[in-house]
């Protein structure tokens, strides 16, 4: 199948591939294989949702993708990088410039505003957008200088949505970004993420155990026991308005 099938002609290239990619934990006399023999390839621009029980693995996944592990097995190329022979400071300058995280807890400074907050990191990037677009970009542009506790659970995640994306990175991974949030929020946080990767083209990858989200995806892979066990295209796609759960 042509995983970048239904893109844009300029979004066909592949952004990541994982060859056998393999993670286990030595515990003590054994070792817990939390990832076996994962391979797949992700296309610059898809939306993709990534789906499994708890312990399936993803989290795992997430964190080697993003540079924040390494894999005890297999080949992680990032374009034609090679992630997986990456020195720690290459991880680094690679965390820093080409990913975006969104974490199920927004890890906002609390003493800073939402817009002191998204500029700590445009202050350092190195073609970023200016802070208070990436803010109106999440529709926070009226609540730039309030602070987290000033914010809802929701708006508290836009901004760490904004802080993400401000640098403009290749790649957003989002780990359970609904997870603290009741329903309603949650699907304007998905709507969020739906236009990032609509308006700005960055290829997001969204992890969750709610299967209902699968709905918005360009493509869905299911994780079971430290492998993917399904991987397919949804032909239509929901808007997030239209999931429920
Ligand atoms: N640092 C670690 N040391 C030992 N075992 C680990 C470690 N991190 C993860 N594991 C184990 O690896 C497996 C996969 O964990 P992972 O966190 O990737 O799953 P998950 O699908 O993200 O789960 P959840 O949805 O609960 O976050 C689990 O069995 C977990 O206990």
């Amino acid at each position: 199948m042509d995983i970048a099938e239904n893109l844009p002609d300029r979004d066909r290239g592949i952004i990541l591939t994982l060859d056998s990619i393999g993670k286990s934990y030595p515990m003590g006399e054994v070792s817990v294989e939390a990832l076996r023999n994962v391979s797949l390839s992700i296309a610059e621009g898809e939306l993709v949702v990534l789906l499994g029980a708890s312990g399936s693995g993803k989290s795992t996944l997430l964190n080697i993708i993003g540079g924040l592990d390494t894999p005890s097995s297999g080949t992680l190329l990032f374009g034609d990088r090679n992630l997986s022979t990456a020195s720690e400071a290459e991880l680094t300058e690679y965390r820093r410039h080409s990913i975006g995280f969104v974490f199920q807890f927004y890890n906002l400074i609390p003493s800073l505003s939402a817009l002191e907050n998204v500029q700590l990191v445009t202050d350092i990037a190195l073609d970023p957008m200016d802070a208070v677009d990436a803010l109106r970009l999440v529709g926070l542009g009226e609540r730039m200088q309030h602070f987290p506790a000033q914010l809802s659970g929701g708006e508290q995640q836009r901004v760490a949505i904004a802080r993400a994306v401000a640098k403009r990175p290749r790649l957003l991974l989002c780990d359970e970004p609904t997870g603290a949030l009741d329903f309603q929020t949650g699907k304007i946080v998905l709507e969020v993420l739906r236009m990032v990767n609509a308006e700005l083209r960055t290829t997001v990858l969204l992890i969750t155990h709610n299967a209902s989200i699968a709905g918005m995806a360009h493509r869905v892979i299911r994780m079971r026991s430290g492998e993917v066990s399904e991987d397919y295209r949804n032909e239509t796609r929901l808007d997030p308005s239209e999931l429920s759960w």
